[in-house]
C-alpha cells in the first residue's frame, strides 16, 4: 500500500502539524490551464497552480499523475502545448512558458533533480564556490580569489545546510542526505525566489529526512518551495498546502488534513487496492 493510503486508513487523522499557507501580496507563480502532450499523450491536462510567496507546497499524486512533468514545465525543461506560467519574481510578471531553461533559472526559478549532481572530486566548499559563479568555467572559478562578500555568503550557506564542519571534505565522501543538502545549498547561492525539488528525501534516513524538513522551513522564510513527494509522513509534517494531481489534472488542493478527508483522493489512493482485495477474495 502506498504511504498516503496508510495515512488515510490509519486512525491518526488528527490535525496535521502543518503551517497554514501564508497570505502574500500576490502569487509569485501562477500556472493557468497547462497542457503537456508527449506524442499525443496528455501527461498534463488543463492544470492550474498558484503559489504564494513563502509557501512550502507539496505536489502529490499516484505514479504517472504528471507531477514531475509540472516541475519540468515550471523550470522550462518541458514546453506546454497550451497555457501560461506567470512568474512575478524580481522582474515584472513574465510568462516563463515561452522562455528557455537557463533564462528561467536566471529569472529566479531553481530546480533540483532527484539525483544529486555535485562534483564528487571537489570539496564541499569548492562546490559552493562554483555554484556561485555559474557563468564562469570550473577551473577559472577555483583559480580566482573569492571576494569577502562571496565568502560570507558561502559560510552562511554552509551553516544553513549543516555542512560547516565538512567544508573541506570531498563531496564524493558525503552521505546521500548530505549530498542533497549540498546541492540545495548550491542552488540557494543562485538566489532563486522559487525552488523546485523532486523527491528530496528519497533514500534518506529518518534523521536526514527530519533535517531536510527543518532546512526547507528555514528556506521558505525568504523563498517559495515546491516539492514533489511520495513520503506522506514527510508531507504531513512539513506542508503548508498540498496539491493532489491525478491523470494530469488537479484533483484537490488544501491542507493535508483537507486532502486526507477528501473522498476522491481516498478513491485514487485506495481504489485500486480495494479492487485488488476484491479480486483476491474471489480467488
Ligand atoms: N518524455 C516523455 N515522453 C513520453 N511520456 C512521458 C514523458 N515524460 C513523462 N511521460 C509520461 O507522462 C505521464 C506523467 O509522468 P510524470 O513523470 O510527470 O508523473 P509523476 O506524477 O511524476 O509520476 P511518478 O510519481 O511515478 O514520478 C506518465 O504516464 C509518463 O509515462
Amino acid at each position: 500500500m502506498n504511504n498516503l493510503a496508510n495515512h488515510l486508513e490509519s486512525s491518526s487523522l488528527s490535525p496535521p502539524a502543518s503551517i497554514p499557507g501564508k497570505a502574500g501580496p500576490g502569487a509569485v507563480l501562477s500556472c493557468e490551464n497547462i497542457t503537456v502532450s508527449f506524442d499525443g499523450f496528455r501527461a498534463v491536462q488543463g492544470m492550474d497552480l498558484e503559489l504564494q510567496p513563502g509557501e512550502l507546497r507539496f505536489l502529490i499524486g499516484p505514479n504517472g499523475a504528471g507531477k514531475t512533468t509540472m516541475l519540468d514545465v515550471l523550470c522550462g525543461k518541458v514546453k506546454p502545448s497550451s497555457g501560461k506560467v506567470i512568474f512575478r519574481g524580481r522582474a515584472n510578471a513574465v510568462d516563463v512558458s515561452k522562455r528557455r531553461e537557463h533564462e528561467i533559472a536566471r529569472l529566479g526559478i531553481g530546480r533540483k533533480f532527484q539525483t544529486p549532481s555535485v562534483f564528487p572530486g571537489l570539496t564541499v566548499d569548492e562546490n559552493l564556490e562554483i555554484a556561485m559563479s555559474q557563468n564562469r568555467g570550473v577551473w577559472a572559478v577555483l583559480r580566482a580569489k573569492t571576494s569577502k562578500f562571496d565568502r560570507m555568503r558561502i559560510e552562511a550557506n554552509l551553516e544553513l545546510i549543516g555542512l560547516a564542519d565538512k567544508k573541506r571534505l570531498r563531496a564524493g565522501l558525503l552521505s546521500h542526505g548530505e549530498k542533497q543538502w549540498l546541492e540545495i545549498g548550491m542552488l540557494l547561492l543562485q538566489e532563486p525566489e522559487v525552488l523546485l525539488l523532486d523527491e528530496p528525501v528519497a533514500g534518506m534516513t529518518d534523521r536526514e529526512t527530519e533535517k531536510t524538513g527543518e532546512l526547507l522551513r528555514q528556506i521558505v522564510r525568504k523563498r517559495t518551495v515546491v516539492v514533489v513527494e511520495h513520503d506522506m509522513e514527510f508531507v504531513r509534517r512539513f506542508a503548508s498546502r498540498v496539491t493532489v494531481m491525478h491523470e494530469g489534472k488537479l484533483l484537490k488542493e488544501g491542507t493535508m488534513e483537507e486532502v486526507q478527508r477528501d473522498e476522491r483522493v481516498a478513491e485514487v489512493y485506495l481504489g485500486r487496492r480495494r479492487d485488488a482485495d476484491a479480486v483476491g477474495s474471489t480467488a
